[in-house]
């Protein structure tokens, strides 16, 4: 057992050490049997020797491949410093571990050297402590900060997963995927597995000629290696295996450890090296976006630069090897940044005919700003086509659902072709990769409802299908629950994830036994292409975004594409209003509620055209029912509709209608109704309608239609409305309902089980047409009064609040 062998040699060395000391208490004590007389002549040509070595010795200080590793004893106390080959040209060995003093002077010097002297990034490094918890690398912390130190393992999972890591920088040398070396310095390993020993025997074996190099402590039969023996109140060493000394086993003369370093020169240069690490491995924002927008082929995959690690240049890719991306982070861990480095990197390298992003954003807040004209900055970046700000699930699912067509689509016309693949595809129609982005996703997933149920579905199915028609999902959460949502729903969606992206403080996106999101500060990113698999990690940092950057590249996009209209823009927290529709969108007998929340935020409303049942009841105490209303007999006035209406609540605002019913005489009008007229009522509710009264309201919803006479109600209870249109049997009556704050367990008695699970809530309302094909009704955002002017008069165009540039 390596680890008892250790402990032995360790003890061993421990009472070496004891009779060491004794030893030169005799000395001082003048006791001649102590000494060994030497010939004269023999110590003057040592002299000669040594004073040759140590300048040379001086002179190699800077070679990576030849470590100091402490000193040679030479007679009458002189020294000389102890070269051994190291690096790409042998591994060292010690007997005993970083338990005893001289050793851990060793780690450090070691690991100083082999950083030293390589290029900042030529050199990784990972260190195995178990038995001392770290403490051998303790004075090396700003090295570790730095990223330059990886990992050091304190327990025996950590230490496989760190031997992994040293096997995978093998494997990615013998593929030609790395160039840099790592350094595998085992201060301490204590008890460990037969079979983790012989990992790194092997690791070893091929590690000199494939970028490793194994600074063994406490391993004296790691193979390839010098090996420095404690023993008998002496340090030997073995010959390495490529430059033996002599022609003996060993060097012939005792050494000895390194010196302890002065921690304060320890601790200066690690920051020194450290403080270069980090300038070398830094990129600004400008160095991710190339100076002028460039247009790279997308039928291979995506590619994009974020960042550099300790190898380089990080780059990720949108391809069929990692065609999702799964991104985690603490708030404030630096999501935001990450992403738009991608995304600005992204539009900066492939062109909006190659490239299309559909943007969602669950969360409070302002992400995604940057990619939409505000009223400061009107720039965009046109590969945007979809932008949804504070988005509700419902716009999330319609963007899920026409992704979903999308990939139909594209599958009937690879068929066409005969071609299996996107790059296939891309032979015969430049169709663009689309990059959809949700941030939050979670939101979209909680619950049990119809909308969690059917977003699983088409995640999933997007998942699974995505990458053969170049559809790729980035899903982004805070939180861990977020993640487990989805675990739970469907845990097969996340094996379609093999990109895991980890910001600091990211729990869930890599594996359960890999930590190390919760090693990296501020700027830096765990990226892992296997799924979060531990030892798979490749530490990049990103910059930081630059506002100057971004407006200048969505000037320069806007330029050179200036035929691309602006993303439609869903701003969940934002009220809309009538004034803002579009020409197109009014048409005669066609009454305006709001707009839905929906890709194309399409203007909705209901035609009152002459089916029967063309009557709409607005439900619900919420103000907004009477502002709606506004809406709706604004938008059939403008179009010269005739508008009688009668108003109980005191406080509609009536524009060009074109006769008033006071409350009282609204009972009798109700049989004078002209032909091609609308009534429109507020606050029904309150009109105590009597049986009389109610018939000849019942009267006109079963005849009207046929004559062109609709009514537009607002109840602000819902039993009053069933009251007045006689229960069950006049449901068919009035066909079209806009409903607001009534609970789904309080409307379905009268509309039906599927709305069991409407949640009513601030600024949306259910829209529900018994005869159009929306079996669920739709959601919308109702129109509510503008500030200032009422329902508004209607105007020719508008930008705010929700952008239909593009169409
Ligand atoms: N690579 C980086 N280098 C320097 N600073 C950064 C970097 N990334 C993020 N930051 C800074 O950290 C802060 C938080 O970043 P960011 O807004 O991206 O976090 P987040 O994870 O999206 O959090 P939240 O969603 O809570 O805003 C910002 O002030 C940002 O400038």
């Amino acid at each position: 057992m390596p680890g008892f062998q250790t402990a032995l040699a360790n003890a061993a060395a421990g009472c070496d050490a004891a009779a060491a000391r004794l030893a030169q208490v005799a000395q001082r004590l003048g006791d001649a049997a102590f000494q060994t007389p030497v010939d004269p002549g023999l110590l003057a040509a040592e002299r000669q020797v040594a004073d040759a070595a140590a300048a040379s010795a001086q002179q190699l200080r800077a070679d990576p491949e030849l470590l100091h590793a402490g000193r040679v004893i030479l007679h009458e106390g002189r020294t000389l410093p102890l070269v051994v080959p190291f690096g790409a040209r042998g591994h060292l060995a010690t007997s005993v571990d970083a338990r005893v003093e001289g050793v851990a002077n060793l780690v450090r010097t070691a690991i100083l050297h082999a950083v030293g002297t390589r290029e900042p990034g030529g050199l990784r490094v990972v260190g195995i402590d178990t038995a001392t918890l770290g403490a051998s690398f303790a004075p090396l912390r700003p090295l570790a900060d730095a990223g330059v130190i990886e990992a050091v393992a304190t327990d025996a999972r950590a230490a496989a997963d760190a031997v992994a890591l040293a096997e995978s920088q093998v494997a990615e040398r013998i593929a030609g995927r790395r160039t840099d070396r790592m350094l595998l310095v085992v201060a301490s390993l204590g008890e460990a597995p037969r079979q983790l020993v012989e990992r790194l025997y092997a690791l070893a074996r091929s590690g000199l000629a494939h970028g490793v190099t194994v600074l063994g402590c406490g391993l004296p039969e790691l193979p390839q290696a010098a090996v420095m023996h404690a023993s008998a109140g002496a340090v030997t060493i073995t010959n390495p295996p490529a430059a033996p000394f002599g022609r003996g086993e060993g060097l012939a003369a005792p050494v000895d450890w390194p010196e302890a370093l002065d921690p304060s020169f320890v601790a200066g240069e690690a920051l020194r090296l450290a403080e270069r690490a980090k300038a070398a491995a830094t990129l600004t924002f400008a160095d991710l976006i190339p100076a002028r927008p460039e247009s790279g082929d997308p039928s291979r995959g995506l590619e994009v630069l974020i960042g550099r690690d300790a190898a380089g240049e990080v780059r990720l890719r949108f391809d069929d090897a990692t065609p999702h991306w799964l991104v985690g982070g603490r708030t404030g861990g630096g999501k935001t940044v990450f992403l738009l480095d991608v995304l600005y990197g992204l539009a900066s390298r492939y062109a909006p005919s190659d490239l299309a992003l559909f943007l969602l954003d669950f969360k409070e807040g302002v992400s995604f700003t940057e990619f939409i004209p505000t009223e400061r900055d009107p720039s965009f970046i046109p590969h945007a086509r979809a932008v949804g700000v504070e988005s509700d699930r419902e716009y999330g699912l319609a963007v899920l659902k026409t992704l979903n067509e999308e990939m139909t689509r594209r599958s009937t016309v690879m068929k066409r072709y005969g071609v299996a693949s996107f790059a296939g595809l891309r032979e015969h129609e430049s169709y663009p990769r689309i990059v959809c982005v949700a941030d939050e996703f979670q939101v979209l997933l909680a619950g049990n409802d119809r909308v969690a149920s059917e977003a699983v579905a088409l995640l999933e199915n997007l998942a699974r299908k995505g990458r053969s028609y170049g559809v790729h999902l980035v899903l982004a959460s805070q939180t861990v629950s977020g993640i487990e949502a989805l675990w739970a729903k469907k845990d097969s969606i996340f094996g379609q994830f093999p990109m895991r992206i980890a910001l600091p403080g990211a729990r869930t996106v890599l594996e359960t036994n890999n930590d190390a999101a919760s090693r990296i500060s501020l700027g830096q990113v765990v990226v892992n292409t296997e799924a979060g698999t531990a030892g798979a990690d490749r530490v990049a940092r990103f910059p930081d975004t630059d506002t100057h950057v971004m407006h200048r590249l969505r000037e320069q996009l806007g330029e050179a594409h200036s035929g691309v209209g602006a993303p439609r823009v869903f701003y969940g927290y934002r009220p809309v209003h009538l004034a803002e529709t579009l020409p197109g969108e009014r048409k005669p007998g066609r009454a305006l509620l709001g707009r839905e929340v929906s890709l194309r935020l399409d203007a909705a409303g209901v035609d009152l055209d002459r089916r029967p049942g063309r009557h709409l009841a607005v439900l619900g105490s919420d103000p907004v029912g009477g502002e709606a209303l506004e809406a709706a007999v604004t938008s059939l006035t403008g179009n010269g509709a005739s508008v009688w209406a009668a108003d109980f609540t005191g406080a509609a605002i009536l524009q060009d209608i074109s006769y008033r019913i006071s409350p009282e005489a609204f009972a009798a009008s109700l049989a004078e109704i002209p032909d091609d007229t609308a009534v429109a009522a507020w606050g029904l509710d309150a009109a105590a309608l009597d049986l009389k009264a109610q018939q000849a309201l019942r009267a006109l919803l079963r005849t009207g239609p046929a004559r062109g006479v609709h009514l537009l109600g607002w109840w602000r209870n819902l039993r009053r409305f069933t009251d007045d249109i006689g229960g069950s049997a006049g449901r068919e009556d009035v066909a079209c309902a806009l409903v607001l704050n009534l609970p789904g367990g309080e409307i379905m008695s009268h509309f039906g089980q599927q709305f069991q699970h409407w949640n009513p809530r601030a600024g949306r309302a259910l829209l529900i047409d018994r005869h159009a094909d929306t079996g669920g009704g739709r959601l919308v955002v109702p129109f509510s009064r503008n500030e200032d002017h009422g329902p508004g008069p209607q105007r020719s165009g508008g930008n705010t609040p929700m952008e239909r540039t593009r169409q």
